[in-house]
């Protein structure tokens, strides 16, 4: 036999109570004559609650009063047959109007005791649990109304009520004998003492009374059915991605209800846990879901943690000082005072020094708290053996809990990494020795993100996801933006990864949405509900979104990001970046983001900064992690120039082919930078400097092969018209190289510590000799590659390869 506990939600509505009519008697004809245990309808305790405490003051209730009579007889008017209605109807009259004179007493008396309030809140399930008993009735003749009150015996803590269970069991048996062949339609949360008076069993007291049948009557199930699909890894309110848990134990639905998830309430599974009982949490509006069975032993779950809890709103007391040390009983006395001041203890955290204790208690008892500890210790805190106790407020505790956690390394480094990463201070810590909960106190800003981080890094058969906040929407920027939108699939079933594109900006226009924005409509999502641009509104809005795993990329050729970088950093967000200009400025700058990065555990990524997609930072990288020593360094390093050569052949002009170059993607947005050198020295720049050499720009000899009315034009297009004015000077150096067998090459080379960067007329012998289209070339000669140098080489310009090279960055900040 199974006990069918429905909550407030289920009894909520004509819609819910009809779902519950039906599993009912689904459960009647699969296992037989199951014991139904009824809270009141949604919202109707906390109603009758507010009547109350309206009514002690002297207010009025009746409006109230009405609205409930009137909740319950729309369903009765809807589910019940109106032959069957007026006998139901008196009986909840008679109710409401008792309701009405207690309500009136109260009123009359100015004074509202724990018991009376307790009396008023049983009405709720008795109206309730009569209504569906006489609605169930009309479709089977052996429903029964029980009150628990007759049944469940407890002390007189009004409110929170203690069970005798010996008594209660023995009571609930002798009535299900009398009763075998009915169905009980039995009321939760009440109870009464021993001279009859009605009790309450406090928070979750339904579920309580679920179990206490469950327990009397060795039920082989406890059904608890309520409005979300069983126990979940995580608010689903607050991480989207939280998912139910098929199966539990005992230990860790407690540690999870405990901290937040209001699914079950922890004391209401004792009686249950004591004969193994399982509870399985189901959902009345999807009935077929399996839901969550907590049980006595799960073994089969691989699944490192179960679970992450919250508690989104605490303070917490630091108590240090050396009065403290070695000094037996002063925790105990500590604690006894909060416990006879009625504080709770969320969670104790005491350093092994035995110099300061700090515990976490709900914000509503901070003030008390401070007043009776600074009284307690007085004395202490006159002779300075005892610091003032400090008190923070705005914080929340996260805990992952699971039993499969306990012996098992790297759980607690998973979790501080997450965090960590995510700029996510602890401020507090606590692990109790059994394992199943390590608990962190984080400030309460930072919740959503923590849980959201968390959740990613223990549940990794989830796709992680990555915010990422795009700035710039040209070239680069929108290949990106279809690459990402081609490869998402793939990306999520094969690296675990989902890039959520959650801020766009350029020069115009920037929209923000978290939820992540539409990537095959984002052009007329930001131009139609963007707003103006503003690059620190930018940044600000990715820094208050506070979302975990995020990567600012910026994709724009501009120096005007740059000046963020740092603050992007400090925000703990990774920055992926095709944009030269911030490594190529000054050294110290350069070092300053490398460093930043770092403090803040974040990634810096910029491979396209040379050689677009082609794999020549991260190679250097490698060599310099290993030990490896550049001696030096021969490089073509512009698509630009090196398509312009390769393809300046024949009739076409100088001007046309770098016309042609633009149109390809290959150039800067201005091509003088391509022509003067100023790109290519900002990549050898790079370069020298990750090989360990400080370079400054001016440290860069270059020999620019533009003519100084090219360089001196106002404008791009003025530019052209130059260029096509100086057709003769390209025309020239062109035949000269043809004239010699050789081919031109813009070339730059690091040796000793010095670069340069000089337009060359190579023969057949060179290994720069043999390029085509944009390609890039570059040699590095090491310690460990003396006598055959290291050559990578490829197309090193054009907006895919480029934006591939940044979406690759982009996963690899995934990855981690
Ligand atoms: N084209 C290529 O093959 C390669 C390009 N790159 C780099 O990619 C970057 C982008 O190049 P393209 O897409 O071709 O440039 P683009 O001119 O087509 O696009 C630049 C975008 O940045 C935006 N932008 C500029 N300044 C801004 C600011 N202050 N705030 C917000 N947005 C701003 C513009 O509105 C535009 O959307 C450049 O830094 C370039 O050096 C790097 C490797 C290869
Ligand atoms: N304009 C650049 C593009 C890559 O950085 C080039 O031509 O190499």
């Amino acid at each position: 036999m199974k006990i069918l506990k429905f909550g407030g939600t289920s009894v909520g509505s004509v819609e819910s109570i009809s779902k519950l009519l039906q599993i009912v008697e689904r459960e009647d004809q699969s296992t037989g004559n199951p014991v139904i245990v009824l809270s009141a309808m949604s919202g109707v305790t906390n109603l009758l609650s507010a009547m109350a405490d309206k009514a002690s003051q002297g207010g009025t209730f009746q409006d109230e009063l009405k609205q409930l009579e009137e909740r319950h007889f729309d369903v009765i008017k809807e589910l019940l047959a109106v032959s069957r209605q007026n006998p139901v109807f008196t009986q909840l009259r008679i109710l409401f109007n008792e309701i009405e004179d207690l309500l009136q007493g109260v009123s009359m008396l100015r004074e509202l005791t724990p018991r009376t309030r307790d009396l008023v809140l049983s009405y709720g399930e008795r109206c309730s649990t009569f209504m569906i008993s006489k609605i169930a009735g009309q479709e089977k003749d052996n429903t029964i109304f029980v009150n628990a009150a007759d049944l469940v015996k407890t002390d007189s803590s009004f409110g929170q009520a203690k069970v005798n269970m010996e008594l209660t069991e023995i009571l609930i048996r002798d009535y299900y004998e009398k009763n075998k062949s009915k169905m009980l339609f039995v009321t939760g949360f009440i109870a009464s003492n021993d001279e009859g008076r009605i009790t309450t069993l406090g928070r979750g007291g339904s579920d309580y009374t679920a179990a206490i049948f469950g327990s009397a009557l060795n039920a082989s199930e406890i059904e608890i059915w309520t409005d979300v699909n069983g126990m979940m890894t995580a608010d689903p309110r607050m991480v989207k991605k939280a998912f139910s848990l098929p199966e539990l134990s005992y230990t860790e639905a407690m540690e999870l209800s405990f901290f937040g998830a209001k699914v079950i309430y922890p004391p209401t599974m004792i009686p249950a846990f004591m004969k193994k009982i399982p509870i399985v949490i189901r959902n009345t509006f999807e009935p077929d879901f399996i839901g969550s069975v907590i049980k006595h032993n799960c073994d089969s779950s691989d699944l490192a943690i179960k679970g992450i809890s919250s508690i989104n709103d605490i303070s917490i007391i630091n108590i240090e000082g050396s009065g403290m040390v070695g000094k037996a009983g002063f925790s105990g006395r500590l604690f006894s005072l909060l416990a006879r001041e009625q504080i709770n203890v969320i969670l104790i955290t005491q350093s092994s020094s035995e110099h300061s204790i700090t515990f976490a208690i709900h914000p509503t008892d901070a003030a008390k708290a401070q007043r009776v500890i600074e009284h307690e210790f007085e004395l202490e805190l006159l002779a300075k053996k005892l610091e003032a106790p400090i008190f923070e407020k705005g914080l929340a505790v996260l805990a992952i809990v699971g039993e499969n956690m306990k012996q098992t390394p790297g759980i607690s480094g998973k979790l501080f990494h997450a965090l960590g990463r995510n700029g996510i201070n602890v401020r507090a810590i606590a692990q109790g020795s059994s394992e199943y909960n390590i608990s962190v106190i984080i400030s309460h800003d930072d919740l959503n993100k923590g849980l959201n981080a968390v959740h990613d890094a223990f549940f990794v058969d989830l796709n992680k996801t990555l915010n990422l906040f795009c700035l710039g929407t040209g070239n680069i920027g929108k290949t990106l933006f279809r690459q990402v939108q081609e490869h998402r699939q793939f990306l999520q079933e094969h690296n675990g990864i989902q890039i959520r594109v959650v801020g766009i900006g350029n020069t115009r226009k920037m929209y923000f949405d978290p939820d992540g924005i539409d990537l095959e409509n984002w052009e007329t999502t930001l131009d139609s509900a963007g707003q103006t641009a503003d690059l620190s509104a930018f940044v600000e809005k990715m820094k208050n979104l506070n979302l975990p795993n995020c990567v600012f990329a910026d994709n724009t050729a501009s120096l005007k990001p740059i000046e963020f970088y740092h603050e992007i950093f400090s925000s703990n967000i990774s920055i992926v970046t095709c944009n030269k200009i911030g490594n190529s400025s000054s050294y110290s700058q350069y070092k300053l983001f490398k460093d930043t990065a770092r403090t803040h555990g974040v990634d810096y990524f910029y491979e396209t900064n040379v050689g677009a997609g082609l794999p020549i930072v991260r190679t250097l990288k490698d060599l310099m992690v290993s030990g490896d020593r550049v001696l030096s360094i021969e490089a073509i390093l512009s698509g630009t120039i090196s398509y312009i050569f390769n393809n300046y052949k024949g009739d076409v002009t100088f001007h046309d082919i770098v016309k042609q170059a633009q149109e390809k993607g290959y150039t800067e947005p201005d091509p003088r930078d391509d022509l003067k050198g100023t790109d290519f020295m900002r990549k050898m720049l790079i370069l020298a400097r990750d090989a360990g050499y400080p370079l400054e720009a001016e440290d860069v000899h270059i020999e620019s092969m533009l003519p100084q009315s090219c360089i001196d034009a106002q404008s791009v297009d003025e530019f052209y018209a130059e260029l096509k004015k100086e057709g003769a000077f390209f025309e020239n150096l062109k035949k000269q190289a043809q004239a010699e067998r050789k081919v031109l090459r813009y070339i730059a080379k690091l040796e000793d510590g010095k670069a340069t960067i000089n337009l060359q007329m190579v023969d057949d012998t060179h290994p720069f000799y043999a390029l085509s289209g944009s390609d890039n070339i570059i040699s590095f000669t090491t310690d460990r590659y003396k006598e055959r140098p290291m050559v990578v080489k490829g197309p090193g310009a054009g907006a895919d390869v480029t934006a591939a090279g940044v979406f690759a960055d982009i996963v690899n900040v995934g990855a981690q």
